[in-house]
């Protein structure tokens, strides 16, 4: 088997409701290896975001082990244009996390930043574009680049697919697909659709009743 990137072990997640907690997951243990594409699904309100938030360390009432054997995951969203800054310009968003590493001049960030967004196969000049001149699907590749240059090497996905139109939507998976092969990323894919899980996904994890049950996408 491949590398592992995370590991949840007997995960018990609960809600504080004023003095009572209210438990929304259950027992849940699996992991993610790197480079693949695990599917998570079920109903609305059984627990998916939850289960995003609390391997993202978001959340504090939780018990049971999360384990992250390379840097931590990063989230991207279905409307990116929440989660990128709109009063500045691309290049500045995308050189945030390699600012936090300390360990680049700015012309070696402008170089890194220009490498990924090629990676994402968008141009140089979106460097000095600002988020509201994007389309939905330009948007959702920034947000998936920004994830990329934390040096993660997990993304978890949450409906990432789902405000695009069919085309763009094609276009998306592949690019996932792409990064999935060459850059050995893993996904935790949030879906409710089960045609997209079962095209993209080798494993799904199904919530349902705060549990998780898996199954191997055959
Ligand atoms: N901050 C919160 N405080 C209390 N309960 C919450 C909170 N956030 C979510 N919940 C509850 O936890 C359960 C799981 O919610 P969650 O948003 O994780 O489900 P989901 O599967 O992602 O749903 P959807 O598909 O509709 O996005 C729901 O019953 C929800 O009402």
């Amino acid at each position: 088997m491949e590398n592992k990137v995370m590991e949840l072990k007997h995960v018990n997640v609960y809600y504080r409701e004023g003095r009572k907690k209210k438990q929304v997951l259950e027992d849940i243990s699996f992991s993610v290896y790197e480079g693949e594409i695990v599917g998570l699904a079920g109903e609305s309100g059984s627990g998916k975001s939850t289960l995003c938030k609390c391997a993202l360390g978001l959340l504090k009432e939780y018990d049971g082990e999360i384990l992250h054997y390379t840097k931590r995951p990063q989230m991207i969203f279905q409307d990116p244009y929440k989660s990128l800054n709109p009063r500045k310009k691309v290049g500045w968003i995308l050189e945030e996390p390699l600012k936090l590493e300390r360990k680049y001049i700015k012309t070696q960030r402008r170089e890194a930043v220009e490498e990924m967004l090629s990676k994402v196969h968008l141009p140089e000049e979106f460097y000095d574009k600002y988020p509201r001149e994007l389309s939905g699907g330009q948007r959702q590749r920034i947000s998936i680049a920004l994830a990329l240059l934390t040096g993660t090497k997990l993304i978890l996905a949450d409906e990432p697919l789902s405000a695009l139109d069919v085309t763009v939507q094609a276009q998306m998976i592949r690019l996932l697909r792409e990064l999935q092969e060459k850059e050995r990323i893993a996904y935790l894919f949030v879906s409710h659709d089960l045609d997209v899980i079962s095209m993209l996904c080798s494993r799904v994890l199904f919530l349902k009743d705060r549990k998780v049950t898996e199954y191997e996408n055959l």
